[in-house]
C-alpha cells in the first residue's frame, strides 16, 4: 500500500460506509435465535463494523495499539500532579510490558505499537518506533506550540504507521498515548475547537487539587488568549495549542478510516484527536468507535460533538489506551454472535408473529 504524502492525500481515500454490507448484517441479526433486537448495543456495533470493513460478518486477529508518547512546554506552568519526565519512564515501562496497557492488551490479543513522536529526552530501545518530531513542543501559555509544518508532519508519521502495520495485515486499531500535560493541551483543543469555556474543558489529569486545576484554566485561556487559533483550521488549532502526540493520533484515526478498518478511541486525549479528525473530513467519524467515558471532566463534552456513544463507563482516566483495548472484548463479542450464533431456520426455532418488532438496528 503506497505511502501516505499529504493530508489531502489521506482524506482522499476515505470513503462512506459500506451500506449494503451493513443491511446484510442487520439482516442477519434479525434472522439469529433471539428477539430481534435483543443485544442491543451489541447489535448496533456488528452492523457498524459490517458497515466500515465492508464485510458482513468481519472478524479481527491483528490489532494494535498505537502508544504515541510526547512531551508538553506548557508542564513549566505546574498543571500537572506528575513531573515531565515520567513521559520518557513510562515509555521504557512500555517497552518492558509493565504498563496497564500492555497487560490488558496481552488479555485482549493486541500488540502495543510504542512511538516517540516528541518525547523531551533520548530514547532508544530496539521496539521503539523513533520518530522524534522535536523535543516536546513549546510552552502554549506563551507562544504557539508548534510550527504548523511541525503538526503536519507528525500527523503524516501517525498515518503512515497506520499504513504500515496495514501492510502486515492489521485491520483493527486503538489510540493510546503518553504525555505528562496533555490534559491540558487536549483541553485547550476542546475549547478552541468548541468554544466551551476553559473551567469546563479542563480536568485534574493527572489528580490535581482544586488550586491547581483552577490554575490550569487560566493557563488554558492564556494559550487561547495568545495563540487565537482558528476554529475551523484544525492544523492551526493542532500547532498553537495541541501537542505532537494529539496530531500523531490524528493523523492515526484518519488513516484508519482511510483504510476501511474500524479505530477504537480510548479517553480525554484521544478523543481530542478524533475531534480534530472529524473537523478534517466529518466522514471521518463513522470509522470511530468510542470505547469509554473518562473521569476527565470535558470527555463527554468531545464524545457528544463527535456523536459517539462510548461502550463502558468504569471511571477510568489513565489514558495509554487502556479503556480502548477493553473495548476489544465487546468487538470481539459482537463478531463471534454474527459467525457464531444459530438462526431461527437452523436450530428450528419458530419466530415471533406480526407483532414482534423488527430489529432496533441502524447505524
Ligand atoms: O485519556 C484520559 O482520559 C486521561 C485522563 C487523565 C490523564 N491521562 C493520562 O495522564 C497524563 C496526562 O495528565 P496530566 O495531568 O499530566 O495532564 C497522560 O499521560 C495521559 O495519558 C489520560
Ligand atoms: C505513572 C503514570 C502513568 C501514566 N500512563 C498514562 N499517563 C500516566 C501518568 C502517570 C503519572
Amino acid at each position: 500500500m503506497s505511502h501516505f504524502i499529504s493530508i489531502p492525500h489521506i482524506l482522499g481515500d476515505i470513503k462512506p460506509l459500506d451500506i449494503n454490507a451493513a443491511t446484510a448484517a442487520a439482516a442477519h441479526l434479525d434472522s439469529l435465535t433471539k428477539p430481534p433486537g435483543s443485544l442491543g448495543k451489541l447489535e448496533t456495533l456488528a452492523i457498524k463494523l459490517a458497515g466500515i470493513t465492508g464485510v458482513e460478518r468481519p472478524s479481527f486477529p491483528h490489532r494494535s495499539v498505537i502508544v504515541m508518547a510526547a512531551d508538553h512546554g506548557v508542564c513549566e506552568e505546574g498543571i500537572s500532579a506528575f513531573p515531565a519526565e515520567v513521559t520518557p519512564q513510562m515509555v521504557l515501562n512500555f517497552l518492558a510490558g509493565g504498563a496497564a496497557v500492555n497487560v490488558l492488551s496481552r488479555q485482549a490479543g493486541a500488540e502495543v505499537l510504542c512511538v516517540d513522536i516528541g518525547v523531551n529526552a533520548e530514547m532508544n530501545h530496539p521496539d521503539l518506533i523513533s520518530r522524534k518530531v522535536r523535543m516536546g513542543t513549546a510552552n502554549m501559555a506563551k507562544g504557539p506550540a508548534m510550527s504548523r509544518e511541525e503538526a503536519e508532519a507528525a500527523l503524516l508519521i501517525g498515518a503512515n504507521i497506520v499504513n504500515e502495520a496495514y501492510d502486515r495485515g492489521v485491520r483493527l486499531f486503538v489510540t493510546g498515548e503518553m504525555g505528562i500535560g496533555n490534559t491540558t493541551a487536549s483541553a485547550a483543543v476542546l475549547s478552541a475547537l468548541i468554544g466551551v469555556s476553559p473551567l469546563e474543558s479542563v480536568g485534574r489529569g493527572t489528580g490535581i487539587s482544586d488550586e491547581v486545576l483552577r490554575h490550569k484554566a487560566l493557563v488554558v485561556e492564556r494559550a487561547l488568549e495568545c495563540n487565537t487559533p482558528n476554529s475551523l483550521d484544525p492544523i492551526d488549532v493542532l500547532s498553537k495549542v495541541g501537542g505532537l502526540e494529539i496530531a500523531g493520533l490524528t493523523g492515526v484515526i484518519l488513516a484508519a478510516a482511510a483504510r476501511q478498518c474500524p479505530v477504537v478511541i480510548d479517553g480525554f486525549i484521544s478523543s481530542a484527536a478524533a475531534l480534530l479528525a472529524q473537523r478534517f473530513l466529518p466522514e471521518s467519524a463513522v470509522y470511530m468507535i468510542a470505547s469509554h467515558t473518562s473521569h476527565e471532566q470535558g470527555h463527554a463534552h468531545l464524545l457528544k460533538e463527535l456523536g459517539l456513544d462510548p461502550m463502558l463507563q468504569l471511571d477510568m482516566r489513565l489514558g495509554e489506551g487502556t479503556g480502548g483495548v477493553l473495548a476489544l472484548h465487546l468487538i470481539d463479542a459482537a463478531c463471534r454472535i454474527m459467525a457464531e450464533m444459530a438462526t431461527f431456520e437452523s436450530a428450528g426455532i419458530s419466530t415471533g408473529g406480526e407483532s414482534a418488532e423488527s430489529g432496533t438496528n441502524q447505524l
